[in-house]
């Protein structure tokens, strides 16, 4: 399973980070998040980082252009789009950054909602359900219902489940839900930005624990 760790904004936190486990490393470039980091920050921080670490950069609602910007000048290898991005806009930034992953993220407003994300089947490599919070994109530390989404979604996709997740609620989730990967930014921190790498080696013993179990 992935385990994407977002929202990191500290070099030598992205180091520990992946030595810990992470198969994906999460940085906002959103510019109102508290958690926003510039082209040189993404730059410091992937640089020493391991090839076969995905590092992800989180967009939303901002130009192809910016996107293919910050991609190129950073080395992210793949970009999630958190806002309201349409098929079309997917498709495009596909015509323009061939060899990057592209993870569209769905803010779960009702169950009804998540049919929307088969019109993105063609254009995206992953999809990412998040839960909806009114003012805030993302980072809310609001959870989804595991086990409704269980009855209700079987994407074509590979898909992250994220939204609240914490190593305290982690293997309930799992018990619940099988995704592809998981994704977690505010359940491993001290404050928004700065990860708690505790909390961060806490949650790969609760995964080390589940895949016994699992066999
Ligand atoms: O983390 C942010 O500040 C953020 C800002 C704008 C868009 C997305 C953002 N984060 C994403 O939110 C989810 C879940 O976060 P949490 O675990 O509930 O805190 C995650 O996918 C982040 O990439």
């Amino acid at each position: 399973m992935r385990v994407k760790i977002c929202g990191i904004t500290q070099p030598q936190q992205s180091i520990a980070i992946a030595s810990l486990g992470a198969t994906a490393l999460g940085f906002i470039c959103v510019p109102d998040s508290p958690r926003y980091v510039t082209i040189a920050q993404i730059q410091t921080a992937i640089t020493p980082i391991p090839q076969n670490i995905d590092k992800i950069g989180v967009f939303a609602n901002t130009t192809i252009l910016e996107i293919s910007q910050v991609v190129t000048e950073s080395g992210l290898t793949g970009v999630q789009l958190h806002g309201e991005e349409t098929p079309e806009f997917c498709h495009q930034l596909r015509q323009s950054l061939p060899q990057v992953e592209i993870i569209k993220a769905f803010r779960v407003r009702s169950l009804e909602h998540l049919q929307t994300t088969r019109n993105y089947t063609d254009y995206v490599d992953s999809l990412l359900l998040d839960a909806y919070h009114p003012q805030q994109l993302g980072g809310t530390g609001q959870t989804l219902d595991w086990h409704k989404l269980n009855q209700e979604f079987s994407p074509s996709l590979p898909w992250f489940l994220a939204g609240g997740l914490t190593p305290d609620n982690i293997l309930t989730a799992l018990a619940q839900i099988k995704p592809n990967g998981i994704d977690l930014s505010s359940g491993v921190e001290h404050s928004p930005g700065h990860k708690n790498l505790d909390q961060v080696a806490l949650l790969f013993e609760k995964l080390a624990q589940l895949s016994v179990v699992s066999g």
